[in-house]
């Protein structure tokens, strides 16, 4: 029998319509080989589950939740009212509005019960995992040193753009 992993990470989101967005964090989870769960879970449309949730997120060792959803997106905040595990939100681009809505939903926090806000939509939900591993590495010495070395990729990579002029 294999031993289970332990995951450190949460990855929750509202619905399975928001997996083309939420995939980018899981796609940086998977590239540090952080341990990670990810589901759907609704504020609106499973409100027990969330807070069950979040009530035993920390007693099971998750060390943060990333938490992406769209339009009136009250999962990352009604979260963060039930857990002291760092909530990171992710606003997902609305049908309307284009995530302008899940973007004031989430960032818009009452003083006390925090949400560390992203941008609206792929590169938010990659830079809520970036700062997942970040918040790991404080105490993970291998891990650090693996996003010191992403970032000095990034760098080069950026160096080496050219221009067709
Ligand atoms: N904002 C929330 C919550 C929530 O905050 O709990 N639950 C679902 N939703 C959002 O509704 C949008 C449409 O969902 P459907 O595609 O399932 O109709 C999604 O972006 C989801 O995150």
């Amino acid at each position: 029998m294999t031993e289970q992993v332990k995951p450190l990470v949460g990855v929750v989101m509202g619905s399975s319509s928001d997996w083309d967005v939420m995939k980018n964090a899981v796609d940086v989870l998977k590239q540090f080989g952080v341990p990670f769960e990810a589901q759907v879970i609704s504020a609106h449309r499973m409100p027990d589950e969330m807070f069950r949730y979040a009530e035993q997120a920390r007693s099971r060792g998750l060390r943060a939740i990333i938490a992406g959803a769209g339009g009136a997106a009250h999962l990352p905040g009604m979260i963060a009212a039930k857990t002291i595990v760092p909530v990171l939100g992710v606003p997902v681009p609305s049908k309307y509005l284009r995530g302008e809505d899940s973007l004031l939903s989430i960032v818009q926090m009452p003083k006390g019960v925090p949400v560390a806000t992203f941008a609206i939509g792929e590169a938010g939900a990659a830079n809520a995992a970036l700062t997942a591993v970040a918040l790991l590495a404080a105490n993970d010495d291998a891990l650090a040193t693996q996003l010191e070395q992403f970032r000095l990729d990034q760098t080069a990579a950026a160096q080496a753009m050219t221009l067709p002029v």
